[in-house]
């Protein structure tokens, strides 16, 4: 049980809703999907099945699995006239903004009528929203249109082929598909708690997940993995980094990737991720990068007894997979959609509108005054 002190501010420690999808800071390690625990799920699972669990409620079995693969692999060509609106994005825009222009591109395109079609919704974002962000990328990047509709078995391994114009390497996809079940899910999060809000109004899923995107983006999030990125190219050797991060802490810098809202002495999915961030270092053949980052993680313990959240060795495990920083939040966030759409669907379910009060701190009643006495 997490024992963090936890002050009023930021809603922290207050209960805000129910859900059956996920415990932060429970049990075993410390997150669960469903009573599932994250580290059975990153050993054994296929994202797609972690993506079922929490959609539809349960595990797929095999059948019910490969007709899940089959209906999303459907769904990855992209209407016409989202191409056309990604292709008027310019190459310096940021890659959340695409993703939040795309989805929304997408309800104004195939707008949800009924709750009743939510699933067929959903399958759709899960398919086609790694297609987004690499069709824009590659459009406004290397000038080619690429072709979406490809046959690879997975989500990860789709996202590598769109990015890199090749079927990735058997490490590159396994490391993927653990990154996107690490991903998929965490309680009432920032975004996810936006998307709960939004569906609370009976919004259209399209809105639920846009502006979920939108609180993903922000560098207190979703943002942190790319922020981290940023921050250990900027350290020469691992001496260099305990010199600077000691500087930084100095002066009261916050250390991106560290610390965490809930979590009190670790994030259990930072140990999973770092792992196969230490597979990706020796298969690149240099592993200063994670040399670096392994520094770090001692620096901020023994100086603030601050620990790696799940976005820190993450920036250097996409980093060895080539995949360009500016694209690491969309990764997190084409995972996330699982963890967003099933808090809608359970929203859903047993509805009241989220409407919370406040302390009010303004000032008493004050007379009015006429614009020319002001
Ligand atoms: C997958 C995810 O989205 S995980 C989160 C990703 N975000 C980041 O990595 C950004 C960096 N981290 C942070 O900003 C914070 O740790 C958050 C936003 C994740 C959590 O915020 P809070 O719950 O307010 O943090 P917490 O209550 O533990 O803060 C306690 C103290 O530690 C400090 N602290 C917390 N994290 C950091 C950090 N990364 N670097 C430096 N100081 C920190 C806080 O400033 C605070 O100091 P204060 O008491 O002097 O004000
Ligand atoms: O739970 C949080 O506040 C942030 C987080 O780790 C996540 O969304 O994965």
């Amino acid at each position: 049980m997490s024992d963090k002190p936890q002050g009023g501010a930021g809603l922290r420690g207050q209960v805000a809703g129910e859900t059956a999808l996920c415990t932060v800071g429970k049990t075993g390690t410390g997150l669960t999907y469903r009573g599932y625990d994250i580290t059975d799920l990153a050993n054994n699972a296929q994202f797609e099945e972690v993506a079922h669990l929490l959609i539809h409620g349960h595990l797929p079995n095999q059948r019910e699995l490969e007709a899940y693969r089959k209906r999303l692999a459907a769904k990855r060509h992209l209407p016409d006239a989202l191409k056309e609106v990604l292709e008027r994005i310019p190459a310096d825009a940021h890659p959340m903004d695409v993703m939040r222009t795309g989805c929304s591109m997408l309800g104004n395109l195939e707008t949800e009528q009924s709750f009743d079609e939510q699933d067929d919704h959903i399958d759709r974002m899960l398919a086609a929203l790694p297609a987004v962000i690499c069709y824009w990328y590659r459009y406004s990047h290397d000038g080619v249109r690429i072709d979406t509709d490809l046959d690879d078995d997975t989500i990860g391994s789709h996202f590598l082929h769109m990015l890199h114009g090749r079927k990735p390497s058997q490490l590159h996809a396994d490391v993927m598909n653990v990154s996107l079940i690490l991903y998929a899910e965490h309680e009432f999060n920032a975004s996810t708690f936006t998307a709960r809000v939004c569906a609370s109004t009976l919004s259209d899923i399209h809105s639920c997940v846009t502006g979920a995107i939108g609180s993903l983006r922000g560098p207190l999030h979703g943002g942190a993995n790319e922020a981290a990125m940023e921050m250990i190219e900027g350290f020469n050797d691992p001496d260099d980094a305990e010199e600077k991060l000691l500087g930084m802490l100095e002066r009261k810098d916050k250390i991106m990737g560290f610390g965490h809202a809930v979590y009190r002495d670790a994030d259990p999915r930072n140990a999973i991720i770092k792992k196969w961030s230490h597979a990706l270092a020796e298969d690149y053949g240099d592993t200063s990068l994670y040399d670096i980052s392994e520094r770090c993680e001692e620096v901020m313990w023994r100086e603030k007894k601050l620990f790696p959240n799940a976005d820190f060795f993450h920036a250097s495990a996409y980093f060895f997979m080539n995949i360009p920083t500016k694209l690491f939040t969309p990764i997190f966030l084409m995972s996330r959609v699982s963890g967003w759409t099933a808090h809608v669907k359970e929203q859903r379910a047993n509805n009241r509108i989220i409407r919370p009060s406040a302390d009010y701190t303004g000032p008493e009643h004050q007379d009015w005054l006429p614009i020319d006495e002001r």
